[in-house]
């Protein structure tokens, strides 16, 4: 044992003689130089390369580093008793990491790699625009040497889309909206955010359940069709019209989207947006895998036709200052597109033009109370591919209704008692809201409340009954007085054309005598 230590001994101070004959004999340059070519023989002759991915990128923050971070977190193989965790801004979920200096192995097409995740104190605060923060941190990968192709060629966006993945996954829904108008805030955003928690999704959406299927596969068929839409060459990007009277649930089923593919809703509010440019600026701050939304379009601009100049009925709710893109522009403006006002034709491009793909995965939904009064140009596939009836409560929605609202199923209900309500609830033409207020009133009572549903189905019908009598009968009083006037026209002509002839032969007479 005396032994071991006296060996150790004089070994250390072999050691501690050569140091500081290599700092008598090495000034400090050589030194550095002799270490950095020590390095590098290391580096030829290792088998492993390495990368580092840094937190802070010069000043900016290094959006790979948070990736990675994100990433590995979702990684089974994390294990360990120190974990760092994390919950970020407008996420409701907590999420893990490697703590400072653990490493992690993880394999991706057959190659492993290895993180390392390395935390050092600063030096020394050089200068900046923005204070630094005092570690630094930066994660190390190393990869085998052969398999650098596969790292730098495909692993890493892996890695991107994956953490992109999972924090959508982790965050919750956001409900942006412009009502600041064209003003941007200190980071240059003009949307406004809260965190989206409607609770519609398409299993409480009460509505036919085929067409309900129908649009749930057309939604699922979209948000997996990358590799078709970029195959066809079309921007990846849907337009849905949901039209129907107030309270059929539009607003709900644009909520019901969203959760269902678990995108971000802008809601646009037109009113709000004086120029196309404005309008081109808002769709670019507008993220990938996004739902944008325009409510009652007809309320929102003059939609009536590009090619006539103003008017109609459909501007009356809206604003004043629009028009067409056919028509003569009004002093100040500067024609089409960078126009002092908004145009159906900006609209138009802002849907369906170049800028409408920037960014991708974007879903268009416009909303509206009266098809009728839009125009052709809007309707038209490409910009709104897939148009949604609303309408009045059908039989098969309206025992959707009675589930969600009293957990009612059909064989709960009396056979004559169902048989009943199927022959008054569509003619009774009430809306979803108007049926789900019954409901919710009586809640604690089910057979009260669906008692109290039958009378209103056929009062409601019974009213639209006479409605549709008293307008069937005006129709044909109207269509007696027009036929009345139509024979009167030529009465009034002939008797006026008698009245000249007789006139003129008078005057005739008169010469010859
Ligand atoms: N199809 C439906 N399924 C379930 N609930 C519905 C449905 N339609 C309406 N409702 C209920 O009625 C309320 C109003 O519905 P919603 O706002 O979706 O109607 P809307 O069609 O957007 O009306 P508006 O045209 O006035 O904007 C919602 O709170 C929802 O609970
Ligand atoms: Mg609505």
């Amino acid at each position: 044992m005396k032994e071991i230590w006296t060996t150790m001994a004089s070994m250390m101070g072999v050691w501690a003689f050569c140091q500081s004959l290599l700092h008598t004999v090495f000034p400090p340059a050589l030194r550095y130089a002799s270490l950095k070519f020590l390095q590098r023989l290391h580096s030829w002759f290792s088998s492993y390369c390495y990368y580092d991915i840094t937190e802070i990128d010069g000043v900016n923050t290094n959006e790979l580093y948070n990736a990675v971070q994100l990433y590995l977190s979702s990684s089974a193989s994390i294990t360990g008793t120190r974990l760092s965790l994390t919950r970020g801004l407008n996420s409701s979920t907590i999420t893990y990491g490697l703590s400072n200096n653990d490493r992690l192995v993880d394999t991706y097409n057959g190659v492993t790699v290895e993180w390392e995740h390395v935390v050092t104190q600063r030096q020394s605060q050089t200068f900046s625009w923005r204070p630094l923060p005092e570690e630094k941190r930066g994660f190390i990968l190393r990869v085998k040497k052969k398999n650098r192709q596969v790292v730098l060629g495909s692993y890493l966006d892996f890695v991107m889309e994956k953490a992109n993945e999972i924090r959508r996954k982790n965050q919750d829904r956001l409900l942006y909206t412009n009502s600041r108008g064209g003003s941007m805030d200190s980071r240059g955003h003009p949307w406004e955010s809260v965190p989206f928690k409607h609770p519609s999704t398409f299993e409480t959406l009460a509505m036919d359940p085929e067409k309900k299927a129908e649009i749930m596969a057309d939604l699922l068929d979209f948000a997996n069709g990358e590799s078709f839409y970029q195959r066809t060459g079309r921007a990846w990007k849907r337009g849905y019209l949901l039209y129907g009277p107030p309270g059929t649930g539009k607003s709900s089923m644009i909520a019901a989207m969203a959760n269902y593919l678990g995108y971000d809703i802008y809601d646009l509010e037109l009113t709000e947006v004086n120029t196309n440019s404005e309008l081109r600026k808002l769709l670019m701050k507008t993220s990938s895998k996004s739902i944008i939304v325009i409510e009652d379009i007809d309320c929102s601009i003059n939609l009536t036709n590009r090619k006539k100049n103003g008017g109609g009925s459909a501007n009356s709710g809206g604003r004043k200052n629009n028009h067409d893109a056919a028509s003569p522009a009004p002093p100040g403006a500067n024609g089409e597109d960078g126009g002092s006002t908004i145009t159906l034709s900006g609209l138009l491009n802002f849907t369906d033009g170049l800028w409408s793909c920037c960014g991708s995965e974007k879903i268009f939904v416009f909303t509206t109370n009266h098809i009728e009064k839009l125009d052709p140009a809007l309707l038209r596939s490409g910009r709104m591919d897939m148009h949604i009836n609303m309408s009045y409560c059908s039989f098969s929605a309206f025992k959707i209704l009675l589930k969600n609202y009293l957990e009612y199923e059909d064989t709960d209900l009396e056979k004559p008692m169902l048989e009943e309500l199927e022959g008054v609830v569509e003619v009774a033409e009430m809306t979803p809201a108007d049926i789900s207020e019954v409901l919710i009133k009586n809640r604690r009572d089910k057979n009260k409340a669906v008692r109290e549903l039958l009378e209103a189905f056929k009062t409601r019908a019974e009213q639209n009954r006479a409605k549709k009598l008293l307008e069937s009968k005006r129709n044909e009083v109207e269509d007696e007085e027009q036929e009345k006037r139509a024979l009167d026209i030529p009465k009034d002509g002939f008797d006026q054309l008698e009245e000249t002839c007789n006139k003129c032969e008078e005057k005739d007479d008169e010469k010859i005598h």
